[in-house]
C-alpha cells in the first residue's frame, strides 16, 4: 500500500483525490437502481442498503429511495431507524430523497393517511402526496433542472410514479431547481417537483429509473462540496 505523507503534498490534493461512501435506505422500494447508478461513478467507494442503525456511522452521504412512505416510516419506525435518520440529516450531511424520499425528508405532507404518518423531515416544505391521483399513475415528462441541465444539453427523462409535488416552500432557504414543464391532467407548471435546501436534495421523480445519470453526478458533487469546502453545520 502506497502511504502518502499529508505533510509532503498540497492537503487539498490530498483530500481531492477522496472517494465517498454512499448509503441507500434499502427497508423497501427502488434502492437497488440508486446502488448500480452510484456505483458507475468514479467519485464513489461504495453504495450500499442501509437497513441497520451501525451502518448509519459508516456514509459520507445518504439516499432515501422511492416505494410507499408509509411503509417506509412504519419499518423504520419498528426498526429503531427513524430518530437516528433524523440525526442523520440534522447532522447536515448530504441526504437525497427521491418520490416516497422526497415525502419523507418533508417537514410537512399533506393527503396523508388518517392520523397522518411520521416523516424524518429536514426541508421546509409540505408536499402533497399522489398528486396526480389514479388517473394519470404514472408518466415521463422531459424537465429542464438548474444546476443539472445546462441550455444547450437535452432535458432531463423525469419518471414519475404515483408522485407528489412540492405545493408548499417554507424557509426562504429552499433552491427551486425544477418545476414541471407542461401540464398534467389538474396539475400546472408551476408546480415544483425538484428542490435543494443546503445539502439536501429532493426530486418528485425516479432518477434511477432512467439511463441518465446527472442527478446522481449533481448529488456526488454534493457530496464532494461538503466534504471538500467545510461542513456547513445546522
Ligand atoms: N413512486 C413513489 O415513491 C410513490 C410515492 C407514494 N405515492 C407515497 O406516497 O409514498
Amino acid at each position: 500500500m502506497v502511504h502518502i505523507n499529508n505533510e509532503d503534498v498540497n492537503n487539498n490534493e490530498v483530500n481531492r483525490s477522496r472517494r465517498f461512501h454512499f448509503g441507500i435506505l434499502a427497508l423497501q422500494g427502488a434502492f437497488q437502481e440508486h446502488i448500480h447508478m452510484l456505483q458507475n461513478i468514479p467519485q464513489v467507494s461504495s453504495a450500499i442498503p442501509i437497513r441497520k442503525v451501525e451502518q448509519l456511522a459508516t456514509i459520507d452521504a445518504l439516499i432515501i429511495p422511492g416505494g410507499e412512505s408509509t411503509t417506509m416510516a412504519l419499518i423504520a419506525e419498528r426498526s429503531g431507524l427513524m430518530e437516528p435518520l433524523r440525526e442523520f440529516v440534522r447532522s447536515g450531511k448530504p441526504t437525497w430523497g427521491t418520490c416516497a424520499g422526497m415525502i419523507l425528508l418533508a417537514n410537512e405532507a399533506n393527503k396523508t393517511k388518517k392520523g397522518g404518518q411520521s416523516l424524518i423531515g429536514g426541508l421546509d416544505i409540505t408536499v402533497n402526496r399522489n398528486q396526480f391521483g389514479s388517473q394519470i399513475d404514472s408518466f415521463e415528462s422531459a424537465l429542464r433542472i438548474e444546476n443539472v441541465t445546462t441550455s444547450s444539453d437535452h432535458l432531463f427523462p423525469a419518471v414519475f410514479i404515483r408522485a407528489p409535488i412540492i405545493s408548499s416552500i417554507n424557509s426562504p432557504d429552499i433552491e427551486v431547481l425544477a418545476r414541471l414543464e407542461h401540464n398534467v391532467g389538474e396539475t400546472d407548471t408551476s408546480a415544483i417537483v425538484a428542490v435543494k435546501q443546503d445539502n439536501l436534495l429532493a426530486t418528485a421523480f425516479h432518477p434511477e429509473l432512467t439511463n441518465d445519470d446527472r442527478l446522481h453526478k449533481y448529488f456526488v458533487q454534493l457530496t464532494q462540496d461538503y466534504y471538500y469546502t467545510g461542513k456547513k453545520e445546522k
